[in-house]
């Protein structure tokens, strides 16, 4: 029996993946994987039963990953299964910001008990004029799962779109359309393009990168998107970029107290993922992958530790979470051999400072074993599974 436990809601599509051997849980205690979304684990202590944590979903800031890979604890997420909804609530973004539908829809209702409404509309329209956004040039930066989807959807409303990434994955240059320029720097997006998106992880190097400084480079009146992290724009030069009328809107994901009822902010609640879809298409992934892992000890989307596949287990297969550093592996195998274990088949991945090895055995492989092996110095979590 394993046992799981759930963070946040997460959707029944998935949840309905769990075979008759899963059992949910009502606290973390005991769990053996966690199912999240937006929750905060950095405060949380985990348990020696827990192995796995799913994120439901693409970033993954809300997770001690370090502290994670040290206890042997595999962290998962969802690539791309939300993005499409990010995608449609961008360009919905760029509606709003480009036409005072929010105004408009305001004086509506505010106006509703006007006997003459129909009237009065066509005389108070042209407070809500806008512009469109056809043959605008628009910035992406961050060209993943979203970026690409952004940048290839915005050139077929007309679009001349710039692209920013300078780690982007063989994959995601490959469903790049051929109309997007290649910018070569962040500066180039900034100088050049009227509506900037970014779709960029939160990290060391990107958090704060909207600030006074890249914002002085744009062009006057500029329209930027955050539907990544708040703590990628530095909110206090971006409330002041809206009150000089440097940047005309600021469409944002995230609302904080800083930023939620200024002037020409679009803040919106976390909506990008909120979709019937999204939902389903991560909670699906994030059941597959823990299942996988469990089952088979297979790693597939980690990102902290590297993905490992032997495809579905048929005898013993011993699994060791470890610290990527020389001669483990010699360790694994000597030690097997002086217990008369024979090595079926056999994987080794590393990713930064930690590794996983598979070892698929002929005979034994016991809890003894196991033991033995996770007294080594530098393994994590040896598991048997049998
Ligand atoms: N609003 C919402 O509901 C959602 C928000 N997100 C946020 O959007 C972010 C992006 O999501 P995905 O596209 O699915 O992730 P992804 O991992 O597919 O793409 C991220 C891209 O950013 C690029 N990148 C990293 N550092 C960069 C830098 N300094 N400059 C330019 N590019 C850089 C990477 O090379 C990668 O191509 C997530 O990390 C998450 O924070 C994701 C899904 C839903
Ligand atoms: O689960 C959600 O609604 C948040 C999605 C998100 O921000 C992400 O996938 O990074």
């Amino acid at each position: 029996m394993y046992k799981y436990h759930c963070l946040n809601p997460i959707s029944e599509a998935g949840l309905a993946r769990f075979t008759d051997d899963y059992v949910p849980a009502s606290d973390m205690k005991g769990a053996d994987a966690v199912l999240v979304r937006s929750a905060s684990m950095h405060d949380l202590e985990f348990d020696g039963s827990l192995k796995a944590v799913a994120r439901a979903g693409a970033g993954v800031n809300n997770i001690p990953l370090e502290r994670c890979a040290e206890q042997g604890i595999v962290v998962f997420n969802t690539p791309g299964a939300n993005a499409n909804g990010v995608k449609e609530l961008v360009i919905a973004g760029m509606l709003l910001a480009s036409r005072d539908i929010l105004g408009g829809i305001n004086w509506v209702q505010e106006n509703e008990e006007d006997g003459n409404i129909a009237k009065d509309a066509e005389k108070a329209k042209k407070a809500f004029a806008g512009c469109e956004i056809d043959g605008k040039k628009l910035g992406v930066i961050g060209l993943g799962a979203i970026g690409v989807l952004v940048a290839n959807a915005a050139t077929h409303l007309g679009m001349e779109v710039y692209g920013y990434d300078p780690y982007v994955s063989v994959d995601s240059a490959w469903r790049l359309s051929r109309n997007i320029h290649h910018a070569k720097t962040a500066d180039e997006i900034y100088k050049e393009c009227d509506y900037i998106t970014i779709h960029v992880p939160a990290l060391d190097d990107t958090k704060g990168m909207i600030n006074k400084d890249s914002i002085s480079l744009m062009k006057d009146g500029v329209v930027i998107l955050n539907y990544a992290r708040d703590v990628l724009v530095n909110s206090e030069d971006m409330v002041d970029a809206l009150v000089s009328g440097k940047v005309k809107k600021y469409v944002t994901d995230f609302p904080t107290p800083e930023i939620a009822g200024v002037k020409n902010a679009i803040v919106i609640p976390h909506l990008g993922a909120s979709t019937e879809e999204s939902e389903d298409n991560c909670a699906v992934m994030a059941v597959k992958q823990v299942k996988d892992f469990l089952e088979n000890g297979n790693i597939i989307n980690s990102v902290n530790f590297p993905n490992c596949d032997m495809g579905v287990r048929d005898k013993a297969r011993i699994t060791i979470l470890h610290k990527n550093v020389p001669n483990m592996i010699g360790q694994f195998t000597a030690l097997l051999a002086k217990e008369n274990i024979n090595i079926a088949d056999m994987t080794n991945k590393s990713k930064g400072s930690y590794a996983y090895t598979m070892i698929d055995v002929d005979n034994g492989g016991d809890a003894a074993v196991a033991d033995e092996l996770q007294a080594i110095p530098n393994v994590l979590r040896v598991r048997v599974i049998s």
